[in-house]
């Protein structure tokens, strides 16, 4: 061979002649399709009656989840931080998940947990821990408010009184997101019983809750921590989640409080310590417009009338718009005032700024050469 390749005729389509003209009405027509189940009807045919039903069901299903009446969105351009309520009976595991968590999203780690802890997990998405203790009325209180609920089970014993109680509570105001999350995985020391376990509990997670509802696992402990590619992804699902606004939340003013200060003269306390008492609490406004001097609520207190209603900066502000894709150091903020961290704390009538040990000791320093 001298090394030339012969190059290969191309292919040259017919613009007229009959055969131009079939293949021409062919197109028009558009029934290539169906033609095709024609010639080859075998393979268009039903081959398995199960799949056949699962995949109709399936797409109905998706067909009326579409279904639902249009809500009109009446959160602000910059939503409130959304609430994640972590339920489930003593000792499973509520308060060292919400602290993986915490770190999971802003690398910081948190002693105790004490009161809602507000994070920015995201460009645009801010979430508000609270862990539910097991009293009926915090139950009450946290279902409402919810917007989404972590439901921990201990899978080494199943079920507890506590989960059913809530969810039947839920069922009041309106059904939030919830999502299961199993614990206490490594208590299992058989592969076979593991697996049984899981599927078993599943199965009575969807009945209570519905078909197909996630739950996660959360297989074992490191270091008194949760192994951080399981937390990685649950933080992952969760901040991308969409909520559907509950009919009870959108359309009443509630506030979930976040800190309190007692105003009342501290002398007056001491001489009558059951005195009426002045107090100003912070929290984001959600759902509806709040009224000012209009009568409040305070759930597990009475009625009240308002004395004023003020804004504030907010304490863990999203970060500003910038084209980027993942959060800096600066911007992972922590806002958690009863826990006693987040480093500022916005008053009535002054800012405190919380200072690490090691500050506070250069300062001195300073002060002290100076
Ligand atoms: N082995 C094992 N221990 C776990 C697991 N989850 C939690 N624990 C342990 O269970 C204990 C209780 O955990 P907490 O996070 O304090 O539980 P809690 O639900 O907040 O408890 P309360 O606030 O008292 O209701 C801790 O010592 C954890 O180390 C798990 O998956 N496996």
């Amino acid at each position: 061979m001298d090394g030339k390749v012969k190059k290969q005729k191309q292919h040259q389509q017919k613009h007229s002649g009959p055969k131009a003209e079939k293949k021409k009405a062919k197109k028009e027509s558009g029934s290539a399709e169906e033609d095709e189940r024609k010639r080859n009807p075998k393979a268009f045919a039903v081959q398995s009656a199960t799949r056949m039903a699962k995949t109709f069901h399936r797409a109905q299903d998706i067909k009326t989840r579409k279904h639902h009446i249009p809500l009109v969105d009446r959160t602000p351009l910059k939503p409130p931080p959304v609430v994640i309520v972590v339920v489930g009976p003593p000792k499973v595991g509520k308060s060292t998940l919400i602290r993986c968590l915490i770190k999971n999203f802003t690398r910081q780690k948190l002693g105790d947990i004490c009161g809602p802890v507000t994070i920015v997990s995201g460009k645009k998405h801010r979430l508000t821990f609270v862990e539910c203790n097991n009293d009926i009325n915090t139950m009450i209180d946290l279902a409402k408010v919810a917007d989404l609920v972590l439901m921990l089970i201990d899978a080494s014993f199943g079920f507890e009184m506590e989960t059913f109680e809530f969810l039947n509570i839920c069922q009041v105001h309106g059904f939030p997101r919830i999502m299961g999350v199993l614990t206490h995985l490594d208590s299992f020391k058989n592969n076979k019983t593991l697996r049984k376990t899981k599927k078993n509990l599943k199965h009575r997670f969807w009945t209570e809750v519905y078909q197909g509802a996630k739950l996660f696992y959360l297989s074992g402990m490191v270091y008194g921590e949760y192994q951080t590619q399981e937390v990685k992804n649950l933080g992952r699902f969760i901040s991308v989640m969409k909520f559907r606004p509950l009919v009870w939340q959108t359309s009443h003013p509630y506030v979930l409080v976040d800190r309190m200060e007692d105003l009342t003269d501290p002398d007056k306390i001491r001489t009558d310590p059951k005195c009426d008492r002045t107090v100003s609490l912070y929290g984001y406004l959600r759902g509806t417009h709040l009224k000012n001097k209009g009568q409040v609520h305070i759930a597990g207190v009475g009625d009240f009338q308002l004395s004023d209603v003020n804004f504030l900066p907010d304490p863990c502000p999203l970060p500003d718009a910038q084209k980027k894709r993942a959060l800096n150091e600066k911007e992972r903020l922590l806002y958690a005032p009863m826990a006693g961290v987040g480093g500022v704390v916005y008053d009535k009538d002054a800012v405190y700024i919380d200072l690490p040990a090691s500050h506070v000791n250069q300062q001195q320093v300073c002060a002290r050469e100076v």
